[in-house]
């Protein structure tokens, strides 16, 4: 007898090749809009599926995990982000919880190079000026940035992404600093020619650049927070492709417009898409929408992720990428 496809709901719409191979392999429910699910939809989809597969604009807390129905065993989510989920007590509810490492780690490393390079050598203010028609011709002393080559960056967060960022950072001439839960191990240490910071503090008081690349963890929530930003250097620059909460947003506002910290490029935001309208005013900010790990291939490689997770739940073992609170 043909065994009974998993049930799947996907909370916002995949690339399309993603969705035509879940729908091939499951009995799955598409979302006919790019918009974030309802409370009471999101409700309604834990209450009767085998798995969800929500992304970081679903919040998946205790209260809707006290929703779900008996059949709801797996949480497979499509992003490497998991805060937005309560993985704590999907376990004790003994739902499985995945999510897709690995995929979007160049990618999002790109972006915070991008953001270093376009904060430290003023790219969107070039740009401003030429979409303007503003350009008067080459000048000595015109729009002068950092040379990035011999500038201190220093990484919070020394896992996939961060390693990745160091990687490129030395192709540039940085220097690499870093702090972490835990030490590298020498001999990954000495790949990038890192240096490990055991106090955040101080670490931060002597970087020209710091990049955040931790996840956002009750132990790292304003981890930069009014205190820590008042350590940086007032010529130093913070970048940040993690998550919002790690940075309080609002005393950063508050130092950028100060000129106590030179600049900042943001492609996360602690409130969401709420952000503190004065950050909009800054010429030393650069703004992105969430957009680390928006390739085509990253993406499509998520997509493989998540089916991955939910075939080799279905076939009986446990999802390849699984999280557990431990790891957190
Ligand atoms: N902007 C984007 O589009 C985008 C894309 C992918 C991932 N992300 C974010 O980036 C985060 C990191 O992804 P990753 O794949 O590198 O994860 P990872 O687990 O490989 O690395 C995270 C690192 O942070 C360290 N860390 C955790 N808590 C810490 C603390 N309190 N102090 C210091 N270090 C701490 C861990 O030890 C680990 O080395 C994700 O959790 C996600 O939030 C954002
Ligand atoms: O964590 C991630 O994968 C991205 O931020 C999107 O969810």
């Amino acid at each position: 007898m043909a065994r009974e496809r998993l049930s799947v709901v996907v909370t916002r719409r995949l690339p399309e090749p993603v969705e035509t191979r879940l729908s091939e392999l499951f009995d799955v429910r598409l979302r006919d809009d790019d918009t974030p699910m309802s409370r009471a939809e999101l409700t309604a989809a834990v209450k009767d599926a085998d798995v969800l597969v929500p992304t970081v604009t679903d919040t998946i807390d205790a209260g809707l995990l006290g929703q779900a129905g008996e059949r709801l065993k797996l949480i497979a989510n499509y992003g490497a982000g998991v805060d937005h989920i309560d993985v704590a007590t999907a376990r004790q509810r003994g739902i499985l919880v995945s999510n897709t490492p690995g995929v979007l780690t160049d990618d999002t490393a790109d972006m915070a190079m991008a953001l270093i390079m376009a904060v430290v050598r003023r790219i969107p203010e070039g740009l401003a000026i030429m979409q303007k028609g503003d350009w008067e011709g080459w000048s000595p002393t015109a729009l002068l940035g950092g040379r990035l080559a011999g500038r201190r960056l220093g990484i919070l967060g020394m896992g996939r992404i961060g390693q990745a960022v160091a990687r490129r950072a030395g192709a540039f001439g940085m220097q690499v600093h870093y702090h972490n839960r835990r030490r590298l191990r020498p001999e990954i240490e000495e790949r990038f020619e890192a240096t490990y910071w055991e106090s955040l503090d101080q670490m931060v008081a002597r970087m020209d650049v710091i990049s955040i690349n931790c996840p956002s963890t009750p132990s790292t929530f304003h981890l930069m927070n009014a205190r820590r930003l008042k350590l940086l250097k007032p010529d130093a620059v913070i970048v940040n492709t993690s998550r919002g909460e790690v940075i309080d947003e609002h005393a950063l506002t508050r130092m950028l417009r100060a000129g106590e910290i030179a600049g900042a490029g943001l492609d996360v935001y602690e409130h969401g898409t709420d952000i503190n309208p004065r950050l909009r005013e800054l010429e030393n900010v650069v703004l992105l929408p969430h957009m680390g790990s928006a390739t085509i291939e990253g993406r499509l490689e998520m997509g493989e992720k998540v089916l991955l997770n939910i075939k080799t739940f279905e076939d009986g073992h446990r999802p390849p990428d699984q999280v557990v609170p431990s790891m957190l």
